[in-house]
């Protein structure tokens, strides 16, 4: 059973922190991205990060996963000072990190199970035919037919490769997962398909989800609680409906311009059809 912060809540227990961003500060240049930004993301939850392009989502993705080292700041994750650790010390938590990357990144010259595999190999040292074997495992956890398996990722539609991508950055059994606009390009019943399938697999695998994303019904549909970058920083981060009346120009265009609107019907509806 996934424990959600509001659970835990219930119980007076407090949510285990499993990612806590202190004064962080990203500057590329004369160029301040982030200041003095903080944020925790808690057990199982699967928390939105939203804000205007150029915000900043991507470059807090990377200073959290180890991919960029911020300019001032604390990032721990599982409760370890991730920036102070050797390299040694950070692969074995950063192999309980599993990413899903915005372009998808698969090698175009290898097949699903290929892709899936060499993070095996790489990161995990198994064998070729172990890899091989365990891939295809988890090309049909993210709901892939078999006959996927064997095909490059040029013969298949955009939303199969999200599926393969996603398949490859649960390779390593992840505790966390970060997902960088995983249903951009994706058509509307695609990108609902995916989300089911990340609440799926958060609840059978016990997740917590860092999800970018610009999709109004992913958010509704799949987020425990939603950040809003602006300003350099985290403006404001709570369960969506006290997000969306947060006051901000930027909030209030976003949530309540008419994509908003239509996002927040089809999740109200959906919540009927499901109570009925
Ligand atoms: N390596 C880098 N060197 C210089 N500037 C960078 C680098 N990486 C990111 N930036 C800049 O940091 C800012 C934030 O980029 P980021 O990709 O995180 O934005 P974002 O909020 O994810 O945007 P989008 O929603 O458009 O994907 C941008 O202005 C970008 O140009």
């Amino acid at each position: 059973m996934v424990v959600t912060p509001a659970d835990n809540k219930q119980a007076h227990e407090l949510p285990k922190v499993m990612i806590k961003v202190r004064h962080l500060a990203n500057r590329f240049g004369s160029h301040s991205v982030h200041e003095n930004l903080d944020l925790d993301i808690y057990q199982g939850e699967i928390m939105g990060v939203v804000g205007g392009s150029g915000t900043g989502k991507s470059v807090l993705l990377r200073s959290i996963v180890g991919l960029l080292q911020p300019n001032e700041g604390q990032v721990e994750v599982f409760g370890q000072d991730f920036l102070t650790l050797s390299d040694r010390e950070r692969e074995p938590l950063q192999a309980r990190m599993g990413v899903l990357f915005q372009k998808g990144a698969l090698y175009s010259s290898l097949t699903l199970t290929e892709n899936v595999a060499l993070a095996l190999i790489e990161q995990a040292g198994l064998a070729r035919g172990q890899a091989q074997y365990l891939a295809k495992l988890k090309l049909a956890l993210v709901g892939l037919p078999s006959s996927a398996a064997n095909k490059y990722p040029s013969e298949l539609s955009g939303g199969m490769i999200k599926r393969a991508a996603l398949a490859r950055a649960l390779a390593l059994d992840p505790d966390i997962l970060f997902l960088d606009e995983p249903t951009a390009g994706l058509d509307p019943i695609s990108a609902a398909a995916f989300d089911r399938l990340l609440l799926t697999l958060r609840d059978a695998l016990n997740l917590t989800v860092f999800l970018v994303t610009h999709d109004l019904d992913t958010l509704y549909a799949c987020c425990d609680r939603v950040a809003v970058l602006s300003q350099k920083r985290v403006l404001v981060v709570d369960k969506l409906p006290q997000v969306a009346d947060f006051d901000d120009a930027w909030i209030q265009d976003y949530f309540h311009g008419p994509r908003g609107r239509a996002a927040q019907q089809t999740a109200s509806l959906a919540a009927q059809a499901h109570t009925s």
